[in-house]
């Protein structure tokens, strides 16, 4: 059954909403120099980080210059995983690895030269569309077929994301066979505001689809 994330939650109802919509994963933004409604302060993140039930995996989302610059935040926030977006080169996604017990998501975009080397380094690849700055939350698609290919060709996890909603994410998973799916404009009622109703609704339609039933 394809996974589910649901990322940029800024405060605990939003987050509550997530994890009793049944989603797999909580998506937490800190540390980014992009200008995004999604971002909260350190004590922001680890207070929702901290509040993530077990059995639902918190990530931080973020975008270190360095591999310290990571470490120290990931030792403060001390989430389940983290996701790295840009910034890292992928020798410093490895090193990253040696000094963290969090799993590392590394974010590529669907033809990025380098896919093969952050595949080697990460524990899993997530598929988006990023903006000239390198971030996401752009509620951009993607050419789903190519990362189709590379859900075939690369042995570590994949993860879509992109531009999905409740309405696009039966055909994105069919499509797709991703690992796991990640929404974070999709789902909102206005920046940084998720709708709860729309949570619920992404979560039902991705996990429908992917046990056969639609
Ligand atoms: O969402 C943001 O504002 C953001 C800003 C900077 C770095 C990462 C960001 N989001 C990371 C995510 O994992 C999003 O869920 C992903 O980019 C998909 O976003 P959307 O197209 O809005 O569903």
């Amino acid at each position: 059954m394809t996974r589910v994330k649901i990322c940029g939650v800024t405060d605990s109802a939003d987050r509550d909403a997530v994890v009793t919509a049944g989603a797999d994963a909580v998506g937490v933004i800190h540390g980014v120099p992009v200008d995004t409604p999604r971002e909260v302060d350190e004590a922001t993140a680890e207070r929702l980080t901290d509040g993530v039930p077990p059995f639902v995996t918190s990530v931080l989302v973020t975008m270190p210059t360095t591999v310290q610059e990571a470490v120290r935040r990931i030792d403060r926030i001390e989430p389940d995983a983290v996701q790295v977006h840009d910034g890292l080169s992928p020798a410093e996604v490895g090193a990253l690895d040696n000094r963290i017990t969090q799993d590392i998501v590394a974010v590529v975009e669907a033809d990025a030269p380098a896919i093969e080397d952050y595949a080697a380094h990460a524990d899993a690849l997530l598929v988006d569309s990023v903006d000239a700055d390198g971030g996401g939350g752009t509620g951009e698609t993607h050419d789903w077929e190519r990362t189709r290919d590379l859900v075939d060709s690369l042995d570590v996890p994949v993860v879509l994301a992109g531009g999905l909603t409740p309405e696009n994410v039966a055909e994105a998973v069919e499509t797709v066979e991703p690992f796991a799916i990640d929404v974070a404009s999709g789902v909102e009622s206005a920046g940084g505001t998720k709708d709860h109703d729309a949570v619920e609704r992404f979560v039902q339609n991705a996990k429908r689809t992917s046990e056969g039933a639609v």
